[in-house]
């Protein structure tokens, strides 16, 4: 069995060589179609805050911790809606992962993430961890090894605005925004109004392999 890095990966997605453009630049290419817009992403985070509440039957002992970048606000909008259902405050932090992921040595460095956990430590709580897209299910997997060094909850769950396929781990999520049936030689970008101006999930082409353009 061969184990394929992210960046061979990459590479293979985005072109040999290249940066994932989803990284760099504009954070959408200009032939990328909208398959969510900012009222419809609304939606789905008002029914997953809801989900969140009846699986966790009241949500008591839940803290929400979002994966930087784009998991941090969603993790603050999800806790605002859960907290204008049940009047309480709703504990809420983010978890870096860039020093566990698996490509570490292989990726161009990255910046470091902020890593914030509420004072009342994540020990015996329900953390639901919040992403914008989930894909191969490797930074998952990074953020639970993040979660292992702050502490022992007593169940880990996933939220997730986008499941675009892909896995190549045994990483499912608890609560999904959108199924997005994609290719691999698709890219998902999600836009959200806090770091990007507006609200937007965008499906458009990776870019091609050398060789390919035109
Ligand atoms: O399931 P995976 O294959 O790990 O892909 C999903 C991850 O990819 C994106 O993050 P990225 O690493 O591009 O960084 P970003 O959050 O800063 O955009 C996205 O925000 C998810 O965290
Ligand atoms: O298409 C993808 C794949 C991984 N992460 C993203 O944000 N988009």
């Amino acid at each position: 069995m061969c184990a394929q890095s992210r960046a061979e990966r990459d590479s293979q997605v985005f072109g040999e060589g290249s940066a994932d453009p989803r990284g760099s630049g504009p954070r959408a290419a200009a032939t990328a179609r909208t398959v969510l817009d900012g009222p419809e992403i609304e939606r789905a985070l008002t029914r997953i805050a809801h989900e969140i509440l009846e699986r966790t039957k009241g949500g008591d002992d839940v803290t929400l911790l979002g994966i930087p970048s784009r998991g941090v606000p969603l993790a603050e909008r999800l806790a605002r809606r859960i907290e204008g259902v049940e009047g309480r405050t709703v504990p809420r932090g983010s978890l870096d992962i860039t020093m566990y992921r698996d490509d570490l040595r292989l990726a161009p460095a990255r910046a470091l993430g902020r890593t914030d956990v509420p004072p009342e430590g994540v020990d015996g709580r329900l953390v639901v961890l919040v992403d914008d897209v989930l894909f191969s299910g490797r930074t998952v997997r990074a953020a639970l090894d993040a979660l292992n060094d702050i502490g022992r909850p007593r169940a880990v769950q996933l939220a997730i605005l986008v499941d675009r396929g892909h896995r190549e781990l045994p990483v499912r999520a608890d609560y999904v925004g959108k199924n997005l049936p994609t290719s691999l030689r698709e890219t998902v970008t999600v836009q959200l109004s806090e770091p990007d101006g507006h609200d937007a999930v965008l499906l458009g082409p990776a870019k091609p392999r050398p060789g390919e353009e035109g």
